[in-house]
């Protein structure tokens, strides 16, 4: 594991472009376990889940040809049936979140999977209810496996069935798996309260190409008419539009002007909309976003005057992974806001330590904490730090960067697992970072 140091205060300036999203890639590079012909996928993101997940796909025998910078071939014509019922498999699933995503197609294509227990961050409970029962309505059944530690679904005699469901939430993860799983249904499945986020969109254009039919992309009702076979290929993943909203907070946090290039804007939803009521006058330039740099970012309030509320939601609400880095820049505007991290219960208590940095912030209880701006009069002062999540990771690099001295964060896998070689890309811009191993 390594460690950042960061020497703050640095103004930043140019452009950066976002790498291809995180959470995109994980739906597709699944998705490519469901043909066994080849499926081309380029601009993958370098970073640490998406090569663990590419090595747990070559592990269950995906041949895997890295052709450039995120530019991949996948071809699962061969598949280690044992290898995917092993004890192995399990525990390498188990300490990468994004292997849920495997389940779905291997459930549809091989007629048996294994629900580890997934890893990853420690933002809350982190339930696979919505995507178990989704597959116990097509037909599977449940059993817990005491050996392996982890839930095995079997697929009737004959293959999974489609049906209409209702899902308890419209869980992400949850509806791209059930998307897979009926990819290869017999007859027609249809998913209500569905999630719809741009990259559950993706996969759905992704398996359209493969030779699937659905109707309802875009939507929370989809209609999914399973086939016997999916064939091959090409897609290209869209921009990250966590890291185009980690750059907006970045640049206004250190009162900076930057460029985010080529963000795909019309896949942002709210996003731009809710960095503006923290006062940032970001602008759409094409297809980039310009954000200047201001002496001012003066939070809105509501029309009634009364203090303004962040909350997350499912698409097309604010997602809750940006919630993070909008708290960590309200605290150097002026005004104040309560953010509202309605969907996890565990990812604000990194607040504690903007706190040790001299940050005004009440955390009232796990899911809401009011930030009272420091209207940049009062920088950030240095600390030490360890990463405790993803985005609080990129959260707390932020705020070192806009910070008086020199701080450490640790546990930097943390960063690495969803930001690809973000020192460096920051350094590009102005940033003082260094990547220290330990
Ligand atoms: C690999 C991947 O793609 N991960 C993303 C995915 O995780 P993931 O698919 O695991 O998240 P889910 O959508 O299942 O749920 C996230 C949280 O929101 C709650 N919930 C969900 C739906 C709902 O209608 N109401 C509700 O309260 C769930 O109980 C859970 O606590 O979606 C999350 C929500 O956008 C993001 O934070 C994660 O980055
Ligand atoms: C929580 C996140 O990811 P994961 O679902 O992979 O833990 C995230 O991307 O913010």
């Amino acid at each position: 594991m390594s460690t950042f140091v960061i020497e703050g205060g640095h103004r930043l300036a140019g452009e950066i472009e976002p790498q291809g999203a995180k959470n995109e890639s994980l739906q597709i590079i699944s998705a490519c376990l469901l043909t066994p012909e080849e499926v081309h996928v380029t601009n993958i993101p370098e970073i640490l889940d998406v090569r663990n997940l590419i090595g747990l796909l070559e592990c269950m025998g995906v041949k895997v040809e890295r052709r450039g910078k995120g530019d991949y071939l996948f071809k699962a014509d061969d598949i280690d049936t044992d290898y995917i019922t092993s004890e192995d498999f399990v525990r390498r699933c188990a300490s990468l979140r994004g292997s849920v995503l495997v389940v779905g197609p291997l459930l549809a294509r091989f007629g048996e999977a294994f629900f580890a227990k997934p890893g990853g961050d420690k933002i809350g409970r982190r339930k696979v209810d919505t995507h178990i029962t989704g597959m116990m309505n097509l037909g599977a059944s449940l059993d817990y496996d005491e050996a392996k530690r982890a839930y095995r679904l079997t697929a009737p005699e004959g293959g999974l069935h489609g049906t209409y469901m209702l899902l308890d939430e419209a869980s992400v993860t949850g509806t791209a798996n059930i998307i897979m799983a009926a990819a290869l249904a017999h007859g027609t499945t249809t998913i209500y309260n569905a999630a719809c986020e741009p990259y559950v969109q993706q996969l759905c254009r992704l398996l359209s190409a493969m030779g699937l039919e659905i109707e309802g992309i875009a939507s929370n009702l989809l209609t999914i008419h399973g086939a016997e076979r999916l064939h091959g290929a090409e897609h290209r993943i869209l921009p990250d539009m966590i890291e185009v909203g980690s750059f907006i907070g970045m640049a206004a946090l250190n009162s900076s002007e930057i460029t985010v290039k080529n963000v795909s804007y019309d896949n942002l939803g709210i996003i731009p909309d809710s960095f503006r009521r923290l006062g940032i006058a970001l602008e759409r330039r094409g297809d980039d976003i310009y954000v200047p740099a201001q002496d001012v970012y003066e939070i809105e309030t509501a029309l009634d005057g009364s203090i303004l509320n962040i909350a997350d939601a499912p698409w097309p609400g604010l997602t809750p992974d940006l919630l993070s880095v909008m708290l960590v820049v309200a605290t150097q505007c002026r005004g104040s806001v309560l953010i509202h991290q309605k969907m996890f219960e565990s990812r604000l208590f990194f607040v504690d330590r903007l706190i040790d940095m001299g940050a005004q912030i009440m955390l009232c209880d796990p899911h809401r904490a009011v930030v009272i701006g420091l209207d940049h009069k009062n920088t950030l002062k240095a600390n030490r730090m360890l990463s405790p999540d993803i985005r609080a990771g990129i959260a707390l690099l932020l705020a070192a960067m806009s910070a008086k001295g020199t701080s450490e964060i640790g546990n930097i896998s943390q960063i690495d697992r969803g930001y690809e070689d973000i020192d460096n890309r920051l350094n590009a811009l102005g940033a003082h970072i260094f990547r220290r191993p330990d």
